[in-house]
Order: structure tokens, then sequence, then C-alpha cells
């Protein structure tokens, strides 16, 4: 073959300034790029062997192999797939491989985000000219009779072609890094990097670093051996000498092999029915790097209309505090592609965790147009479909699984449905609330076990210590509440009253029910209590100095409450709100009334008061009221140290 030269039509003045904007931030995926263009070279030869068009010598192993010379500031990538003929060469490298990334430079040049681009796919083998200065490729091909072929580039504009000297089939590709790259060259690194992209990809990939000292080599391959066998078991197994059998030196000698650094037959590629519960749970292990076990899974395999395959985890959160961060993986024929894609994966899955492998994504477009493409819109659903109708089969068929899960996965679903309309179409009927039993209920249980005393509501607590006083008037009324401790409940049981007018949700503070009081007669006795009802009203709102101070007398039935506050349940979540949205310093007056302090007209003390209103009682309307918060909300820090120092004083007035 005789020496060629060529020019590309791209040239550095355009190129450059846009690969460097455009890949800045990862332009480790030349790794990627480079790496799966080895394992599609060895597919491809797969396949015709397959077909009978390739006859695979017997004991060949398919391999790929990465090596690092951090002293040459190198990198080469070998594969023993398909390789390339001359002609091959010309029509894959000089003119598609390059056309492409003039392509795919046209498509991008304008958008100004580069989060729009997902993965930077199209670029394939151009990508190597982002970390290095000067490329070669070194190719054989599997037909009979082929030259190899030597294809050098300096700089991604010029080419120089000319016969080579690989005597054995496939491709070997040198990088020659540039000054801001050499990084790449560095073993911890690179591992970095294909650990990140390529921990899945199909074919087995070994890597070498060739300026590691002997020593350390070994050292490295008996590291790489313990490693697999922490990967294989889960637990660290020793090497023991003590225990050195016969049988034991033989595996030492097999075990002296290299392992390769990928697994290239990660679980989701097999049948659910070929995976163990272990299996699940290391791999999660393995990928996640998160020792608490998770919950249970869904084995997503799916042939028609589409083809995707995956594992999602439901992982365990420790307390309602956690912060449920979860990480969906996306793949592309088990290359690594990105976390948490949005555009592909509802929003609300990534609370999750886990692994979905989709080869007919299409993933060179930029990310609007995934969100607007059918295909993928289809994909999404059938995703979150899917996790319905695991939830919803458990829920059938494994009740007590789903109680026992649901504190864990019940922030899930609730997001879930606040955010996804089909989800919560699906979920809707099995959405279950803890008790103050501590037993699990749907709302129509609720309805029905409180249809008579309940007036149509739903009463709920948010905290079982600091309501605890409402909660024993409920529980001695025969009222049962739901319990609704997390952030995420207010805003979904709104969603849930917003879509049903007939429910209706109110905190077990908000209001007294008629259950807790005495019924009072017309005449004599209601004018009685109305004529307290003023008098105390007066006497608080002096000496708390609150003028608009909202107070009832009530025939409580429980004569030891001596004094609440309620708040309606409008104005709580009104404040709620502006909590929220930091609107500290407006008056959550002015969205209607505020606290209402109840005293009970059977308890002792309140009479005692009531009788002795015109002497100096103000140390029991102080103390009283404060009691009455108390059981509401924590007191500010003021109030607080009042509220101390005044028990103290109580105290010691019953000492003297
Ligand atoms: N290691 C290799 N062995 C054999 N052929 C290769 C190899 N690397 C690249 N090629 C050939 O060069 C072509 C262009 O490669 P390139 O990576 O630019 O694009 P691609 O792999 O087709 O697409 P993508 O943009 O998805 O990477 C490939 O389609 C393939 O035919």
């Amino acid at each position: 073959m005789s020496r060629e030269q060529g020019s590309l039509s791209i040239n550095s003045e355009n190129i450059f300034p846009i690969i460097k904007k455009w890949l800045y931030s990862d332009h480790d995926i030349f790794y990627r790029e480079l790496i799966s263009n080895g394992c599609d070279a060895i597919t491809k030869l797969k396949k015709l062997s397959i077909m009978g068009e390739y006859e695979e010598v017997d004991g060949e192993k398919y391999r790929l192999d990465v090596i690092v010379s951090p002293e040459n500031k190198t990198i080469k990538i070998i594969d023993n797939g398909i390789g390339m003929t001359v002609d091959e060469v010309k029509q894959y490298i000089n003119q598609i491989a390059f056309s492409g990334a003039e392509a795919f430079l046209a498509q991008y040049k304008d958008k100004t985000n580069e989060e729009q681009i997902i993965g930077h796919f199209g670029l394939g083998f151009y990508s190597a000219f982002m970390v290095a200065d000067r490329v070669t490729i070194d190719t054989l091909s599997y037909k009979p009779g082929s030259t190899s072929v030597h294809w050098e580039s300096e700089g991604g504009t010029e080419f120089e072609m000319s016969e080579g000297d690989k005597e054995t089939r496939g491709t070997e590709i040198t990088l020659y890094l540039n000054e801001d790259s050499y990084e790449f060259s560095n073993e911890y690194r690179a591992k970095e990097v294909i650990q990140k992209y390529c921990s899945f990809m199909p074919v087995e990939i070994y890597f070498t670093n060739a300026d590691a000292p002997i020593e350390e080599k070994k050292e490295e391959e008996k590291e790489e051996i313990i490693d697999a066998e922490v990967d294989a078991d889960g637990n660290a197994v020793e090497n023991s000498d003590a225990d050195d059998t016969e049988a034991n030196e033989e595996e030492k000698v097999e075990d002296k092999e290299p392992k390769p650094i990928n697994n290239p037959t990660p679980l989701w590629t097999k049948h659910p029915n070929d995976c163990s519960e272990e299996e699940y749970k290391e791999f999660y292990r393995n990928v996640f790097h998160d020792f608490k076990e998770p919950l249970f899974w869904i084995h997503l395999n799916m042939d028609y209309p589409f083809n995707l395959k995956g594992i999602l985890y439901f992982p365990k959160i420790n307390t309602e505090y956690d912060s449920v961060e979860g990480t969906i993986k996306l793949y592309n024929n088990q290359v690594f592609i990105a976390d948490n894609i949005k555009e592909v994966i509802p929003e609300f899955l990534m609370l999750l965790k886990g692994v979905i492998d989709c080869p007919d994504l299409p993933l060179n477009v930029s990310r609007s147009a995934l969100q607007n493409d059918g295909f993928v819109k289809k994909i999404s659903e059938y995703i979150t479909k899917k996790v319905a109708d695991k939830l919803s089969g458990m829920y059938k068929v494994e009740k007590e699984s789903y109680e026992k899960y649901w504190d864990d996965i019940s922030p899930f679903i609730k997001y879930g449905c606040l955010k996804d309309e089909k989800f919560r179409d699906k979920m809707k009927d099995f959405i279950i609330f803890k008790n103050l039993e501590g037993k699990y209920i749907t709302l129509p249980d609720y309805a029905e076990a409180n249809k008579e005393k309940a007036n149509d509501k739903i009463y709920y607590a948010t905290d079982l210590q600091q309501q605890s006083q409402y909660i024993n008037m409920f529980k001695e009324a025969g009222i049962d509440a739901l319990v609704l401790t997390h952030n995420i409940d207010q805003p979904f049981i709104s969603q849930l009253e917003q879509q049903d007018d007939k429910l209706h949700f109110q905190r077990i503070d908000a209001d007294l029910t008629d259950s807790f009081k005495e019924e009072v007669a017309e005449g004599e006795e209601a004018d009685k209590l109305k004529e307290k009802t003023d008098a105390l009203t007066e006497l608080f709102r002096k000496v708390l100095n609150k003028e608009k101070l909202e107070v009832k007398v009530e025939k409580l039935k429980n004569e030891n409450v001596s004094s609440m506050v309620t708040l309606s349940e409008e104005s709580r979540r009104m404040q709620d709100m502006m909590k929220m949205y930091n609107m500290y310093g407006m008056d959550p007056g002015m969205f209607g009334s505020s606290e209402t302090l109840v005293l009970n007209a059977n308890n002792k003390l309140v009479q005692y008061i009531f009788e002795h209103k015109d002497e100096d009682v103000s140390i029991f309307c102080e103390q009283l009221y404060d009691l009455a918060l108390l059981s509401h909300k924590p007191l500010e820090a003021e109030a607080m140290t009042k509220f101390i120092s005044r028990s103290n004083e109580i105290m010691l007035k019953m000492a003297k």
C-alpha cells in the first residue's frame, strides 16, 4: 500500500474552541467512546462467527486491553475484534468518524448550554482529540489476506495512512496525551474513569500500567484478586498461608491470572428467574456503595415494543429526616450514559436507586428533544407503570410486607402521587395511614370507623409527643386520628382534598369537637357560661396584654384539663406555608382568626380564677396560658424563660 495523506474538511480554528466549550466538563468520555468502539468491534466479530462467516480459533478469548504509560503520557486501547481493512479505515475513520464529528459540531455550535447535550454522543472516535495531540490507529482486519494499516493524525485535521506492522487481528489505538490531559494516563484516574463508564460493558476489559515496577505489578495482581473475592462474595476473604493445601496452591496459580476490571454480564442482563436474592443485594452494594440493605426491588425486563432492562431498588430510609436522594443510572447497551436523566426517568423515581439499560434510546439528540420525544415518554410511562404494579401487587398479595415497608416507601409514593398523575391514579386505592393505635388503615376504613363522631372530618396528629394532650382526649372520646409526621404529608393531604371535595383533614388541635364537651342547656346554664366567657376574656386579655386574644369557656368532660389552645386548620396551614416560604414578619392574623384559648369551666383552677378574678390571679392566668400553648407548639425563647421562672416562683410559694 502506498503512503497516503489527506486533509479533513474540519479545521482547527473551528473545531477546538467548540470541543473545548462543549466537552470541557467531561472530556473523560473519550475513554467510554474508544472502549465502546472496541466492544462493538468484538460484538460484530462474534455475530459474524454465529452467522458462520468467521471461524473462531479454538480457545480464543475476546478481550480489550487498556494500557497506560504515565511516563510516556500515552494510552493504548487494544481490542481483538473485527479490525479494519484499508478501505474501511478510509470509509469509517476518514469519512464517517470525521464527518460525524463535523455534523456533531454543526448541530451544537449554536447551543449555549452544554447541559442540553445528553452524554455527548455522536462524537465517537473523534473524542480522542479532546485529550490527545497525536492519535494513531494500528489495525488488522479479520478478513483473510488483509494487510495491516497504520493511520495517524496530529491535531485531528490532517491524517497519514501507510502499511502497518500489526500482526494480530484487531485494532490498537494510541493516544499521545496533550499537556492538559496527562491525568488520564495516571493509573488511578484512568481506573476511576473506566469504572464510571465501562463497569458493565459486555467485553472483558484488562487494565495495565506499563510503568508500574515489577514488584508493584505483582502486588497489584494480588490486590485485584482480593478485590475480586470481595466483589464476588460481598465479604473480604483473606488468603491465609497457614492452610495452604494442594488444592489451594492450584487455585492460587489460577488466581494469578489477571482479572478484568469490569463485569461483562451485569445482573440486569439476566432473566429475573435466574437471579437470587443475594445477587440482587450484592449488586446493590457494589453499584451504590450502600451497606444498608434495600427493602425490595423491581427487575424490569422488556423486549417489546422496546428493549428495556433494569433493576430499581427501594432504599431503606433511616429516619423521616433522612434526605431521600436516589440515583438512577442510565445505560445504553451496558455503556454508562449518565445519572438521573430526568427526561427519560420520571422525576419522582429518582428517589430510588437503580440501573436502567435502554439500547433503543435516541441519544445523539439534545435534552430538550428528548423531552418531547414520544418514544422516550413511552419508556418513562412504562417504568412508572411497572413501579405502580409492583406496589399495588404487594398491597394485594403481601399486605404484611407492604405495611412493614410503608414508613420507608410512603414518602416516595406520596411524592410520586404529587408529581405524576398516572402514578397517582394507579396508587390511590393503596395509600394507607397509620392510626393512633399504630395500625395501618385506608381513608375509607377511617371514615367507616369514625362516621358517628368525626363529623365527616379526618383528624390527624403531626407530633405524638407534643399533641399528646389532644391525643388522649381523642382516645377517651373514642375518635381515631391518622398520624402524619412527614413533611410530604401536608402537600399530600392538600392534594387529596383538591381531588375529592368530600375530604376534610383537620389536625387534632384545630378545634374542639362536640364529643369532648358536655351538653349545655339553653337558658340559664348557657347564659352563665357566656358570662364566664366575657369575664375571663377580659381578665386574660388584660393580664397577658393581648387585646385580640380569643377566649372560649367550655364545659369539657375531662375536668383535669384546665386550658387548651386551638388554631383553626386554615390559619395553621397558612402559617406553615409562610414559614416554608420564609415570609416572617407578616401577621398570620391577616389570614383569619389566630389561636383560641379554651378554658374548661369544669376545671377547679379555672373556677378559682373566675371566683377570684378581682384579686391578683395573674400568675395563674399566665401559667395556664403557657401550659395551653405548650401542648400546641414549642414556646419561644423569651416565653420559655418566663415560664420556667414563674414555675419556680409557684413552687416556692407552695413551700412557704
Ligand atoms: N476499534 C475499532 N474496531 C473496528 N472498527 C472501528 C473501531 N473504532 C471505530 N471503528 C469504525 O469506525 C466507525 C466510526 O467510529 P465512531 O466512534 O466515530 O462512530 P460510531 O462508533 O459509528 O458511532 P458513535 O458516535 O456512537 O460512537 C465505527 O462505526 C466503526 O466502523
